[in-house]
């Protein structure tokens, strides 16, 4: 495997040990939010998000998570995982602090980023999974949706919250989610803003196993991706196309009114009140704690 970016040892303690004999990083030294290391074992890449408290997606995050999905295909990768650092949280969803009373710039590049780590994600060649070892709210639902398997850690939540907060979850973060749950499940649960509890969410599909710790997670999440390793893989990459290349298409040739629907919701004096509240109540509720 050829290692194009410079190596450089993980930066936080939470990746165990055990790991840093098999496995080397590919993060550039530049990366503040994420570890990325492949197993020269396996081949197998992990990304794992590390933006305390709750790794909501900002800018940087949202980039340097593309950037990493870029480099697991170029690598050749045999798979990726996305897993969090945090013990309690897969990933809060987006950082709100980004969408209310956003500065005009940084928040078309926000939205443009997270479009494109979508994108990059939803269209991955290789078999991606999710290790869900905490909440998934929102945007956090819309990474693990975007992947092709997700296991979850018990009494955590998961789902498209948006209208609990006043917003609207965009026609592809549906799109995504559809793939994996019922549409009469899906409408009702997207409308009610419903977070389903783990157990509710393999219930109904949206997460396909539950397991009681992330090294097991990791490891049920490596299984599915060795599940593939009598298929071609180019045969692999091109018919999970033919599941995945409409929405695809859709929001590659909607970009820029997807932008401006975006900027013309949340700008909305309603909107920001109702954002405004939401986060009054998140610091109340930590304040509590
Ligand atoms: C047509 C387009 C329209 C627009 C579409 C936009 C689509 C939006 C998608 C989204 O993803 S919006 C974000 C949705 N996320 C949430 O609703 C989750 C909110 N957070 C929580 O419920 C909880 O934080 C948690 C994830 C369950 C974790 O709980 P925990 O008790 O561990 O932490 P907290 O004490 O609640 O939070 C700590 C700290 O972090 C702040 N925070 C939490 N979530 C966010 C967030 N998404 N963005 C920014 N900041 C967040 C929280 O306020 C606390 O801050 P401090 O008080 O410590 O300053």
């Amino acid at each position: 495997m050829n290692i194009i970016r410079t190596v450089r040892s993980v930066a936080f303690s939470s990746i165990p040990n055990r790991t840093l004999s098999t496995t080397r990083s590919l993060s550039t030294p530049s990366a503040q939010y994420t570890a990325f290391e492949v197993n020269d074992k396996t081949g197998i890449a992990t990304l794992t998000l590390n933006r305390p408290p709750v790794n909501s997606l900002n800018l940087e995050l949202l980039t340097e998570m593309r950037n990493c999905l870029k480099d697991a295909e170029t690598n050749k990768c045999k798979g990726l995982i996305i897993t969090s650092s945090s013990n309690s949280v897969f990933t809060a969803g987006l950082d709100l602090l980004e969408m209310y009373q956003p500065q005009d710039e940084r928040v078309k590049s926000f939205w443009t980023a997270l479009q494109s780590m979508w994108m990059e994600l939803y269209g991955s060649k290789i078999p991606t999974a999710a290790a869900i070892n905490g909440h998934a709210p929102a945007g956090g639902c819309l990474i693990a949706t975007a992947c092709e398997y997700r296991v979850m850690l018990p009494n955590f939540t998961i789902g498209l919250n948006e209208t609990l907060i006043g917003i609207v979850a965009p026609k592809w973060f549906v799109s995504a989610f559809l793939n994996v749950v019922p549409r009469r499940v899906a409408e009702q649960a997207i409308t009610q803003g419903k977070l389903f509890t783990t157990a509710e969410a393999h219930h109904v599909g949206l997460v396909d196993d539950v397991v009681n710790t992330k090294e097991e997670a990791i490891a049920k999440c490596e299984q599915f991706i060795a599940s593939f390793k009598n298929v071609n893989p180019y045969a692999r990459a091109l018919t999970k196309q033919q599941f995945r290349i409409k929405e695809l298409q859709e929001l590659e040739q909607q970009r820029e009114k997807d932008l401006q629907i975006f900027l013309g919701l949340i700008m909305q004096p309603s909107v920001q009140k109702a954002m405004g509240i939401y986060l009054e109540g998140l610091k109340k509720k930590s304040k509590k704690q």
